[in-house]
């Protein structure tokens, strides 16, 4: 059980399981169970706080746009949004009884300079005060986000929101993801709706749905020889992505190394990206959890 900070890294444990988190978008990107690592991350990823790309892999947080956003008041912010490019500040990590608790904020002082922050506000006339905050909680089995949103003077401030998570899988040919069955997704490589109707997702080539979860739908499990992991989040977050960039789309990233890496990864993201509007003085949470099954 124990908390290091070095540099831009903080990392902690509890029990058989360890977990860093880069300053950097808050991004938890090392989430390590008995000795066996779950998230991917590229070995061209960059963690420094200074750099100017997100963390290519392990959970980016995507808010206020989801992609390049249809939303008319997000139509000025950056794919994804910013605060995964925002320097987070640590706020403390201790070891409390079952579980090691890591507390990271975010807060609109410390997005003044970054174009993007600058943009989403000239949409609202007013310069946009807002505090994210991120916990992390580590079981020895499982690990827990609990994210909030304050907004603190904007009448309704409108925005998406995505746990952009790279899970680190032997082969994603061998993968099946369960729990989406009935639910209903858009494939965004072709623009068309359709309705899922197997027990069983298989990833064999560059994928990108975004399913509408239903009551049925609140247990993914992704089953990959010895790396099985169950998600489940609250019920805001209703929306959840499979992504696969596969030969051709890691081809294209910069960051994305080794190039073949797309076979031993898969993203597959909970989030609330139809858009959640957020009265002033009021506060959105959502909370998921990984665990190893
Ligand atoms: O390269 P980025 O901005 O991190 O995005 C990666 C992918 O993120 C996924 O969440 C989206 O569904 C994809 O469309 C997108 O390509």
């Amino acid at each position: 059980m124990s908390v290091e900070v070095e540099g831009d890294l903080i990392r902690f444990s509890y029990g058989g399981a360890r977990a860093c988190v880069a300053r950097k978008g808050c991004t938890l990107v090392s989430f390590v169970v008995n000795g066996d690592e779950y998230l991917y991350l590229s070995e061209a990823a960059n963690l420094s706080s200074k750099s100017s790309t997100p963390v290519r892999g392990g959970m980016p947080l995507i808010f206020p746009a989801f992609g390049k956003s249809y939303l008319e008041s997000l139509k000025a912010v950056q794919q994804h949004g910013f605060v995964r490019n925002m320097a987070w500040d640590f706020v403390i990590a201790e070891v409390l009884t079952e579980r090691t608790v890591a507390r990271f904020r975010l807060s609109h002082r410390q997005c003044e300079n970054e174009q993007q922050y600058i943009s989403w506000c000239q949409f609202y006339g007013q310069r946009i005060e807002f505090e994210l905050s991120m916990v992390f909680e580590l079981f020895p089995d499982h690990i827990t986000v609990d994210t909030s949103l304050v907004n603190e003077n904007v009448s309704e401030l409108e925005f998406q929101f995505l746990y952009h998570t790279y899970f680190r899988v032997p082969c994603v040919r061998d993968m099946y993801i369960t729990g989406l069955k009935g639910a209903k997704y858009l494939d965004r490589l072709q623009t068309r709706y359709r309705l899922d109707t197997s027990p069983m997702l298989k990833v064999e080539e560059q994928t990108d749905k975004m399913y509408t979860l239903g009551e049925a739908n609140r247990e993914i499990d992704i089953l990959s020889g010895n790396y099985n992991v169950r998600l489940t989040a609250s019920e805001n977050l209703s929306d959840l992505v499979v992504w696969n960039p596969w030969k051709e789309g890691a081809a294209k990233m910069k960051d994305f190394e080794p190039k073949s890496s797309y076979r031993n990864m898969c993203c597959v993201e909970f989030g609330a990206v139809e858009g959640t509007t957020l009265a002033k003085g009021g506060r959105w949470r959502c909370q998921h959890t990984i665990t190893i099954i």
